[in-house]
């Protein structure tokens, strides 16, 4: 049986340090996410003017309700999508001249629907090169509030910054939503808004957000599940092979935990606890048909693991895993076809035929992209021969990644 201490939640540091950062007060963050995506969000605060006191524990972050302390100020988003979209939402409910830029992947990725409301709602929002991409200028002077539409079919995450944003305007924020992937990464967003006193009501895809800021707490951060997705699916490609990860049970926040149970209808045994999950493996790893819409990030772990089946394994409903680090349905099509697997994909799907492997060493393309790398080291625990043409990139969300898993493997497989 291997316990596996799994880092913070990328997206729950992400969140905590925006609410940090606009609470009145000192928030203290336990366990934080060390990471590339969170020290750059970090980063970026710190350019925006806030305190934020890093020990290896703990992160502390001085307060600001009324927005950054510089009146300029030049933010490198890195590769960090949270961080590249929460940050200017931040910077527009205070009052100075702030330019954000990221990673050429993070460039690419779309910002649109969210930028469109900003403007709606009176902020002056430039983009300095193609429209609804960075590098943007936010001229910020306060958000008043009020009505605003917003589509967030392709990213839940600008539904979460303009969530974030409510209590920053002056009258509150009334979002009415006209689609939403990646739901549960909302009610993550409304939970911890909670947290730092503030109560979102919902009246079916209306958003209700009151004016009035937040309160500074100690907030302790839980592990992250989509990290948890490899250590999960490497018990269930093995035979007898048990992981526990303790912080992640019953009353977690992350619908990524969800993907336990797409592992128990394979056929792997799962227990969900009070405050820690079990998964073993049963020698039985059934096909299936499963929708990810809610929890694409383990659309990659689920195609990495697939080869293994019994039958075939068809993911659905996932067309914004198309606009991530990479486009995640190729880049698993690409690595999964490296190894021999018969596979196919369309617009908002992939499915893989599992059938033998082939012989010999196969270089895994990483696209830049963490999950891939993470998802096929689980394939690599099944398939000797597999490597990576750019390990490092797991430093977005996990720069400890390759030890751990090569203590989990030690572990489970010997
Ligand atoms: O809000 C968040 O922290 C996230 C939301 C999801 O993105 P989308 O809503 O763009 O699918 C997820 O894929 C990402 O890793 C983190
Ligand atoms: C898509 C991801 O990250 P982000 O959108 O926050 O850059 C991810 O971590 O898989």
């Amino acid at each position: 049986m291997a316990l596996v201490d799994i880092p913070g939640s990328k997206s729950i540091t992400a969140r905590a340090l925006f609410l940090a950062a606009a609470a009145d007060g000192v928030t203290t963050l336990q366990r934080p996410l060390r990471s590339d995506d969170t020290e750059g969000f970090a980063e970026g605060l710190t350019r925006l003017g806030y305190r934020v006191g890093r020990t290896p524990d703990a992160w502390q972050v001085d307060g600001r309700p009324q927005g950054p302390a510089v009146p300029q100020a030049d933010v490198y988003c890195r590769d960090g999508a949270t961080t590249a979209r929460f940050l200017p939402t931040l910077a527009a409910a205070g009052h100075g001249t702030y330019r954000f830029d990221a990673s050429p992947q993070m460039r690419r990725r779309p910002l649109l629907p969210l930028t469109r409301a900003l403007r709606d709602l009176g902020v002056d929002l430039r983009h300095e090169e193609a429209e609804g991409h960075h590098p943007l200028t936010v001229t910020a002077a306060g958000v008043e509030g009020g009505e605003v539409a917003l589509d967030a079919g392709q990213s839940s995450q600008y539904l979460t910054a303009l969530l974030l944003l409510g209590p920053l305007t002056r009258t509150g924020l009334r979002i009415t939503v006209t689609d939403l992937v990646s739901a549960p990464y909302v009610e993550i967003t409304i939970a911890m808004m909670r947290a730092f006193g503030v109560e979102v009501t919902r009246q079916g895809d209306v958003f209700v957000v009151p004016p009035g800021g937040y309160r500074a707490t100690t907030y302790a951060i839980e592990p992250d599940a989509s990290t948890a997705s490899y250590f999960f699916a490497a018990a269930a490609v093995t035979p007898g092979g048990e992981v526990t990860v303790p912080g992640l049970g019953e009353g977690a926040l992350q619908g990524d935990l969800g993907f336990v149970d797409v592992l128990r209808r394979m056929g792997a045994q799962v227990t969900v606890g009070a405050d820690r999950t079990t998964v073993k493996g049963t020698g039985e790893l059934r096909g299936l048909t499963v929708n990810m819409r809610d929890i694409s990030d383990t659309m990659p772990t689920l195609a990495a693991i697939a080869p293994f089946a019994s039958g075939p394994v068809r993911i659905e409903d996932v067309a914004n895993t198309r606009v991530k680090e990479c486009d995640r349905l190729d880049a698993c099509a690409e690595n999964l076809r490296r190894l021999g697997v018969e596979v196919a994909t369309g617009p908002d799907w992939i499915e893989i035929h599992p059938g033998p492997l082939a012989q010999g060493d196969t270089e895994i393309k990483s696209y830049g992209d963490h999950r891939i790398v993470m998802s096929f080291a689980v394939t690599g625990l099944r398939a000797p021969g597999i490597s990576f043409d750019d390990p490092g990139c797991v430093r977005k969300t996990f720069p400890g990644f390759h030890e751990a898993f090569g203590r989990l493997r030690k572990d489970i497989v010997g």
